[in-house]
């Protein structure tokens, strides 16, 4: 059975890399004939933007008539698609990893890939691994899945294979380093060699591998040097050593350089105009031109940027019969046509499984009939002025259901928390009491008077061109925004059975609220996307059970985490590899809410672990697929364990395997996350979780030799339902 597994699973491996490289390879072949018949102010057009505001989409590019190409389409956003509508308003990247469920981070790419063809949209802006999240208060976190590499490595791969199926051009984004918002365009991230491959390329990686058709550079420095005119990472670490065969465009207006960016590796600029900064500053158009004819930027260059974007597009299929765009970003976004469908599905199902279950003391939920529930708090309802009153969301007004910025969308609706638990309310016969604002003593009269009182608070953040309640994107602290400290004493002091719903970008300090004896449930939703109250209602009234785990940890204290945005022009990434997790496990530190965490309604038993390892130490080597040296991605076994739903109800739980590398590893944290698998399993059910490991889940970087280098010696092997409720545990040797 195991043998037969692993053979399976090799053989899905190799398929998918030879597919996807035959893929590129016939896109180039058409690509090298396209370029012949351009002129070379068509491939000037193809790489520059014609400015911010200058076509529909927030990005576009000039179009080609001699080879039919068109003026290229780029919209925002990882969630949707901003500035049109009706468009569907997704869940937030940092709950689909919180679902911790390679289909749904499937399903949901698939549809919001669907939405921007059906658009006209060629290129759809996410999804993002970058910031990876190592500062707790990173302003964009919630735009990415989670902290942890693996986690969002395996996202961004389904992710962007869903987008790519329905037929539109991903772009992951933002290479490399881009941590914080605060000083991001002048910040230089000087992060360790080691640190950037183990960590932060690690999920690009997964994106190259997933033939992603597009990069973002970011606005940042990376050691010193600006990320868009980078050689280091864009033509050597990206181009070379992940094998990336698309195209890296710009973040918006972070290029620098004419000469300087063309030799690094970037391919196409954008938007193309002054957009934010001193006028004049339009790096290609007519200055590449000059700098060609000059002879500072070879024309092979230009070919090559060229060939990049028109394989892309002809592997993505968009030469033939690509739909035309449909809305215009600059006048309100009214599309022409509908492309929702019943993606509503979609998000109510994510939203619904990212929901993290924190606490649950006396089995305080499911909720069955209380004749009395107050509900309280200004997160309970939808903002007064509508959902997308607020540019950009750049506000916090009502419940929390995505962060601000450019990786939003307009919710074509949004059911409020409130709007739900009145719905449910009146199949229960229950009195459903409101307080709707933040006002202590209205919340403690509303309270007092209820059987059962739900609190709802928010904690908001997003992209630095936007400042919320003092907030420049990155938060300033981990608090409840508003005063949800207070506004849960306030019902806590009057309400025995006291719920505390939490909507957040990112990880919320907890303590003020857990020492409220009457505090019996936290429920973290994140940021749910349209479909928010409905899904919160499913579970918290038992239709589903709450199989959310955790996508970062929650310490006890801010200071916990030892990583924090910086009002520097040098971020040292001191941390090295220990980030979240990674850094209370080597510390000793005892976090409230681990990496991996949630409860459930039920219970599962882990029992017979089954290690099946072969692998010989040493680097990978192999010729460079998309991902890396072909040797990493191999299948070199597998670990299950069975898990049986020990409970009385069905309920879905999330298995997870983390590894400690042997001590012939250079310095590395006690134990990393490589397999997880979620199982739903009905009472009394038991189901095999198998995790397929590859030569690169037992590798370091090597800085000295450059390469991925499994040690010798001996693994450790845990398996659990978290980072920290380890269940079962083993080891397996490896020799040279
Ligand atoms: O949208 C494409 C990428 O753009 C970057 O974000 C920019 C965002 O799209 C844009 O709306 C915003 O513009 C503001 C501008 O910076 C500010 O000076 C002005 O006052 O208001 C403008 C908004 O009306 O700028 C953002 C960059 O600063 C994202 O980083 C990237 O992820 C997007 O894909």
């Amino acid at each position: 059975m195991q043998l037969l597994f692993s053979i399976l699973a090799t053989t899905t491996a190799v398929q998918a890399y030879s597919l996807g490289s035959a893929g590129w390879d016939a896109a180039y072949s058409k690509a090298k004939v396209a370029l012949h018949k351009l002129n070379q102010t068509e491939k000037i057009g193809i790489v520059t933007g014609v400015t911010w505001e200058g076509g529909p989409c927030v990005g576009n590019t000039y179009a080609a008539e001699s080879i039919g190409y068109p003026s290229l389409c780029l919209q925002d956003s990882p969630l949707g698609i901003r500035y049109a509508n009706p468009v569907t308003a997704f869940p937030a990247g940092i709950n689909a990893g919180a679902t911790w469920d390679r289909s749904l981070m499937y399903a949901r790419g698939a549809a919001i890939g669907a939405e921007s063809k059906g658009l006209g949209v060629n290129v759809q802006l996410g999804p993002v691994a970058g910031p990876l999240g190592k500062n707790p208060d990173g302003g964009r976190l919630w735009e990415g899945f989670s902290v942890d590499p693996y986690l969002s490595g395996v996202a961004m791969e389904e992710t962007i294979q869903g987008m790519q199926d329905s037929g539109v051009q991903a772009c992951a984004k933002h290479w490399l380093g881009n941590e914080q918002e605060h000083n991001r365009e002048t910040i230089s991230s000087n992060i360790g060699d080691r640190a950037a491959h183990e960590l932060y390329v690690w999920p690009f990686m997964n994106a190259v591998k997933a033939n992603v058709a597009s990069v973002m550079c970011s606005y940042n420095k990376v050691n010193a040097t600006w990320a868009c005119e980078s050689d280091a990472i864009l033509n050597k670490l990206m181009k070379n050593e992940l094998g990336f065969r698309g195209y890296v465009m710009s973040d918006w207006n972070a290029q620098h350089s004419t000469v300087n960016s063309a030799l690094a590796g970037l391919d196409m600029t954008m938007p193309g105009s002054d957009f934010n900064s001193p006028p004049g500053s339009i790096f290609w158009g007519a200055n590449l031109q000059k700098a060609i004819a000059a002879g500072s930027v070879p024309q092979a260059r230009l070919d090559n940027m060229v060939t990049r974007i028109l394989a892309a597009w002809y592997l993505l299929d968009q030469d033939e019969g690509y739909p035309e765009v449909a809305f215009s970003s600059w006048d309100g976004g009214k599309a022409s046509v509908d492309v929702t469908d019943d993606h509503s599905s979609v998000v109510r199902e994510v939203a619904r499984d990212s929901i993290v279950l924190l606490k649950n003391e006396g089995k305080a939920l499911p909720i069955t009939r209380p004749k009395s529930l107050a509900v309280i708090g200004s997160d309970a309802i939808v903002n007064p002025d509508g959902p997308n009153a607020c540019s950009d969301h750049g506000c916090d007004n009502g419940t929390l259901a995505m962060g601000w910025g450019s990786g939003t969308a307009q919710f074509p609706y949004l059911v409020g928390p409130l709007h739900a638990i009145l719905l449910q309310s009146k199949r229960t016969a229950t009195k459903v009491i409101q307080s709707t604002t933040d006002d202590t003593t209205a919340a403690a009269k509303a309270a007092a008077a209820a059987e059962t009182a739900v609190v709802f608070i928010n904690s908001d953040s997003g992209e630095g061109y936007i400042t919320v309640e003092g907030n420049a994107g990155d938060r300033n602290n981990l608090d409840p925004w508003h005063n949800g400290n207070a506004l849960v004493q306030a019902v806590a002091a009057v309400n025995k059975n006291v719920i505390v719903v939490v909507h957040s970008v990112g990880p919320v300090i907890l303590e003020t609220i857990l020492a409220q004896p009457n505090v019996k449930a936290i429920v973290w939703a994140g940021l749910p996307g349209q479909e928010s109250g409905n899904a919160l209602v499913d579970v918290m009234y038992g239709a589903v059970s709450p199989s959310g785990k955790l996508p970062y940890t929650i310490a006890k204290q801010r200071s916990d985490y030892g990583t924090g945005w910086l009002n520097a022009e040098v971020d040292s990434f001191t941390e090295g590899l220990f980030i979240d997790y990674r850094h209370f496990d080597e510390t000793g530190l005892v976090p409230r809410y681990e990496f991996g965490y949630g409860l459930s309604y039920t219970t599962f038993a882990y029992s017979a672990i089954g290690i099946h390892v072969s692998a010989t130490a040493g680097p990978s080597t192999g010729t460079v697929i998309p991902g890396g040296p072909s040797e990493l991605f191999e299948s070199i076994g597998a670990i299950s364990v069975l898990v049986r739903n020990s409970g009385s109800i069905t309920g879905s739980e999330v298995a997870q395997l983390y590894i400690g590398l042997p001590d012939s590893a250079p310095w590395t944290p006690p134990k990393q996350l490589r397999g997880f698998q979620k199982l739903r399993l009905a009472a009394k059910q038991s189901a095999l979780a198998s995790f397929e490991l590859t030569r690169r889940d037992l590798s370091y970087w090597n800085v000295a030799t450059q390469e991925w280098v499994v040690p010798s010696g001996t693994f450790k092997v845990y398996v659990g339902s978290s980072s920290r409720d380890i269940r079962l545990q083993g080891t397996f040797t490896v020799k040279w």
